[in-house]
């Protein structure tokens, strides 16, 4: 199926015990396409994310990766789909040094895809070179979101979801993380990117989607949202 998408929901709803946080979002996000998820705190992005990956279990509706139903997939087998998570708040192991956070980490992709090595990797993120035998607890909070990029690059995922993709970074750090998103998308990963910062959001994506209580409230190109401030203020508060 060529142009299936990489992964979709269809009337997707989710819950936390009786709270009813998403309310039938439907949505497809295309081989290489990267969108922007927006929306006010505590409209349901994360959830949303959380989700797709079957971390949040109690839904109703379909979740298709590559046209195939996963709705009651594990976590792992969304993983080994090829989508990988970077979780708002970093996910590395601490106690583990540079290295063996990348190297435990690699895998093939899906289709057997072997392109971001270690090496490459690194060639990417040239401070976790000089960082190599450093415990992931030594590193700031900068090379620690790089690391836990670098780690989700490493099993050579089709999908890159990002949660607060920059939160808690220095303003010039931020930009650096920017840049590498940038250059993924460039790579052809497609990706779903959360952060505060929609400008720079509306930059990278190819489509943007506005979160307003669990439902889609508004979808367009990243660059058209940008532009118009009137819709930013109103979804967003910004
Ligand atoms: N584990 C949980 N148990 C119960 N309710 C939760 C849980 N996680 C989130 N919620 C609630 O679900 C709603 C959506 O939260 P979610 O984290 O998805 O929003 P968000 O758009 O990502 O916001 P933020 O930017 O603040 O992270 C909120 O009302 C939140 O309080």
């Amino acid at each position: 199926m060529r142009d299936a998408a990489l992964i979709e929901t269809r009337d997707l709803h989710a819950f936390y015990g009786e709270s009813h946080i998403l309310h039938g979002v439907t949505f497809a996000v295309r081989p290489g396409e990267c969108i922007g998820l927006m929306g006010r705190n505590g409209m349901g992005k994360s959830t949303l994310l959380r989700s797709l990956l079957a971390i949040v279990r109690q839904r109703w509706g379909a979740v298709r990766v590559r046209g195939i139903d996963m709705t009651n997939a594990t976590p792992d087998a969304i993983a080994r789909a090829g989508i990988a998570y970077v979780p708002e708040g970093r996910g590395i192991f601490g106690n583990l040094t540079v290295r063996e956070n990348l190297v435990m980490a690699a895998r093939p992709g899906f289709n057997g895809n072997r392109d971001w090595t270690f090496e490459r990797v690194l060639e990417t993120f040239p401070r976790l070179r000089e960082r190599l035998d450093h415990s992931g607890t030594q590193l700031s909070g900068g090379e620690q979101q790089m690391l836990t990029i670098g780690r989700a690059l490493m099993t050579n995922p089709d999908l890159l979801i990002l949660d607060e993709a920059t939160e808690g970074l220095a303003p010039l750090i931020a930009k650096g993380v920017w840049s590498i998103l940038h250059e993924i998308r460039q790579h052809g990963i497609a990706s779903i990117v959360v952060d505060r910062d929609y400008r720079s959001v509306c930059r990278l994506a190819d489509r943007c989607i506005v979160l307003v209580k669990g439902k889609i409230a508004l979808e367009g190109p990243g660059k058209e949202l940008q532009a118009d401030t009137t819709i930013l203020s109103k979804y967003l508060s910004v």
